[in-house]
Order: C-alpha cells, then structure tokens, then sequence
C-alpha cells in the first residue's frame, strides 16, 4: 500500500475508533441535555437523544433555568419556531450554562430567512456557543450577517458553499462551525474535516438537522476538551445510523424509526467498516 492511503487508512481507523469510544462513554454516562427547541422537532431530537443513550429534557421555561440548568451536562438552543417569548430564556440558558461550565450548542434554523430571526441568532452568536451546526444558507447568512436565499428552514447551498463561511464564522465566534448537507464540514477556523456518512432521503424527514445537533450536545457533553473531535463523530454517528435504516426503509416515515433504532442498536464492526471521515 502507498504511504499516503497507508496514513488514510490510520487516520480513520482512529476517527472510528474515537467515535465508538464516545458512544461507548455517552451510552454509559447518559448525559442529561437541556433543549429549548422548536415544536416540530421535539418529539424527534428527544428519541435520537434517547436511543443514542442520552437524557433528553425539553425544558424552555425561564422561570426553571436557575434551579435546573445548573444540573444539566449541555444545553441544545434552536431557533427553529421562535417567537420574542422564548427569546429571554434561550439567553438566560446559554448564560447559565457558560456560569456553570457547561457547553451549550446553536442550530441556527433559517438564520436568513428574516431581521428578527437574523438579530436573535447573531446575538446568541455573541453569547459563546461551543458548537454552531446548521444548513449551508444557514452558515452563510449568520457569517455574513445578511438576509439570504434560504427556502425557509431548508438550504439552497451545498455544505461545500459554505466552506469558507464557516472558517470565517468560527473564527470570528471562537466556536467550532459544522454546516450539515452531502458532506458535513467541520472547522475550527482553521483545521476542516469532512464526514461523508447519512443517506439523502434524510433531508426528506423533518428535524434530522435538529436531532443531529443535539446528538453533538450530548457528545461534547461526554467530552467537552475536543468539541470538534465530538461534533464529527456525532454527525458520523447519526448519518451511519441512517444509511443502516436505509437499508430497511421503504421511504421517509420507515427511514425515521430505523435510523432511531439503528441509533440505539450501532455496534463497533459497523462503526469500524462505514465510518468516513477526512481532512478537506
Ligand atoms: N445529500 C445528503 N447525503 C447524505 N446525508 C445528508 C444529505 N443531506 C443531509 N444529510 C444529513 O442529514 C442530516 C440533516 O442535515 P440537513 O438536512 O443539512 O440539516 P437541516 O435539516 O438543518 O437543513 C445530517 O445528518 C446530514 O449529514
Ligand atoms: C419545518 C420547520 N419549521 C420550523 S422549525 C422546522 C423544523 C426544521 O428542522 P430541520 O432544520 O432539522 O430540517
Ligand atoms: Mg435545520
């Protein structure tokens, strides 16, 4: 073997092994993570965090994030359905959380879609996210602080367009910046990392962007020092167990409930043979 597909080889034998080794500490540990998120996602970012063996509690409330976030191991944020009501709990949260050192991650849902919504996720920017993970339009409008082409909560970017949009935007946050899409992009401004795991059908079940970001809540919880190291193996975690479900579904609906259980039933040999990720 060449040299170079040698050293390949090695740096994904070690992305699965690290992966596995953080599913393994997330199944054992059962992080409880905090998620003020939208209503179309709830239902399912709770069962993703269930079956991946994480503690889910949708709790959005402002007068419980004093008594309650204190106890929790990471905190979701998502925008998707917001109104100026859940606004001052999101802040007070992620406020929280930073007091108690506790990450916290942002799914800036159809950030470009209008000036409230633009305004509220660039002042949760502001506020220290860990970990920012959204669509390509979603990444480009928060990096440029700009309306922009976005058909509503769904991309019209390729993850690839934005690539440059979320170095600037990690830089400019100091979070590490993941834009979902064929290829998730990973970056800390300066290092990227490719997964090209998941199966396109997953664009076809609403809240797959959601529940994947706060499957990376629950595995920066379980290892808060390499959040960009985390949110990868997340995002290959989700996307390996839906091309598993794919291989079981006849379309949107039964892809939902196989990835769900091929979430809770992933081993280490299928994590080991279809885990792809690479430096880009
Ligand atoms: N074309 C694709 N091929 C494979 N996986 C995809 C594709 N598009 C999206 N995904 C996966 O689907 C999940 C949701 O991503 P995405 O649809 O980009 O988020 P959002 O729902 O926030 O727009 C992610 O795990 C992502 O990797
Ligand atoms: C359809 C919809 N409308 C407001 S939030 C939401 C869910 C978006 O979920 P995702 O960003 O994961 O596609
Ligand atoms: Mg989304």
């Amino acid at each position: 073997m060449e040299p170079s597909n040698l050293n390949k080889e090695q740096d994904q034998n070690s992305w699965a092994l690290n992966a596995w080794t953080l599913l393994s500490k997330l199944r054992d540990q059962s992080p409880l993570i905090q998620c003020i998120t939208n209503f179309v996602s709830m239902d399912l970012m709770a069962n993703t965090l269930l079956s991946a063996g994480a503690s889910p509690a949708m709790i959005h409330s402002i007068e419980e994030i004093q008594d309650f976030t204190p106890h929790i191991h990471a905190l979701c944020i998502n925008v998707g359905t917001l109104s100026p009501a859940w606004l001052p709990a999101m802040r007070e949260a992620s406020l929280v959380a930073n007091k108690a050192g506790k990450p916290w991650i942002l799914d800036p849902v159809a950030a470009g879609a209008s000036r409230f919504r633009l305004k509220a996720c660039l002042e949760l920017v502001g506020l220290k996210p860990s970990v920012i993970r959204g669509n390509g339009s979603e990444i480009i409008a928060l990096s440029k602080a700009s309306l922009g082409p976005t058909k509503g909560v769904d991309s019209s970017h390729e993850s690839m367009d934005a690539m440059e949009a979320a170095k600037s935007l990690a830089q400019s946050s100091g979070a590490i910046v993941a834009v979902s899409g064929a290829v998730d992009i990973i970056t800390d401004g300066h290092r990227v990392v490719g997964v090209h795991n998941g199966v396109s059908m997953m664009q076809k079940i609403t809240a797959t962007g959601c529940a994947v970001t706060a499957l990376i809540a629950a595995f920066v919880a379980v290892d808060p020092l390499h959040a960009l190291e985390a949110t990868a193996s997340a995002l290959s975690i989700f996307g390996i167990a839906g091309e598993m479900g794919m291989d079981m579904a006849k379309g949107p609906a039964s892809l939902r409930m196989h990835l769900i259980d091929s979430l809770y039933n992933l081993d280490q040999a299928a994590v080991s043979s279809r885990l792809k990720v690479s430096s880009l």
